[in-house]
């Protein structure tokens, strides 16, 4: 078995209103976030798990869907990155056999659904 990966990046504004007064993260603050899908296979005749580009066809609508965005104003439920990274990998899961997204929504903080 293998885990084929590609990366994937976009901009976008929120807020997360629902959080404790003097939270931080109440206010409306962007992040450079980043996220990885990962497909698990085995080699078909080609020798690929799964051509890197037929990912980026099925991710990159997303990824414009989002980039430059206010969160808020996308989605009913609270913009956490656990969130975000649950909504990405159900929507892909309609056109691919994603495994997993690990989303980065800092440099130093990350969410992977599923869990592995
Ligand atoms: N489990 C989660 N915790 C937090 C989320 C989240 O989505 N899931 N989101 C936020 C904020 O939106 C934002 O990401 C702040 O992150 P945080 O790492 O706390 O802030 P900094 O990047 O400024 O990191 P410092 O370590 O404080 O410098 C909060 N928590
Ligand atoms: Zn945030």
């Amino acid at each position: 078995m293998f885990t084929v990966t590609k990366e994937f990046r976009f901009e976008a504004a929120h807020a997360l209103p629902h959080l404790p007064e003097g939270h931080k993260c109440r206010r409306l603050h962007g992040h450079s976030y980043k996220f990885r899908v990962e497909v698990d296979g085995e080699l078909d005749e080609r020798g690929f798990v799964i051509d890197y580009a037929e990912i980026s066809a099925e991710v990159n609508p997303i990824v414009d869907y989002l980039d430059h965005k206010n969160l808020n104003d996308l989605f009913d439920f609270h913009t956490s990155a656990e969130n975000l990274a649950k909504w990405i990998f159900d929507e892909l899961s309609k056109t691919l056999a994603v495994s997993r997204i690990v989303l980065f929504e800092t440099a130093n903080t990350s969410v992977i659904y599923p869990a592995r």
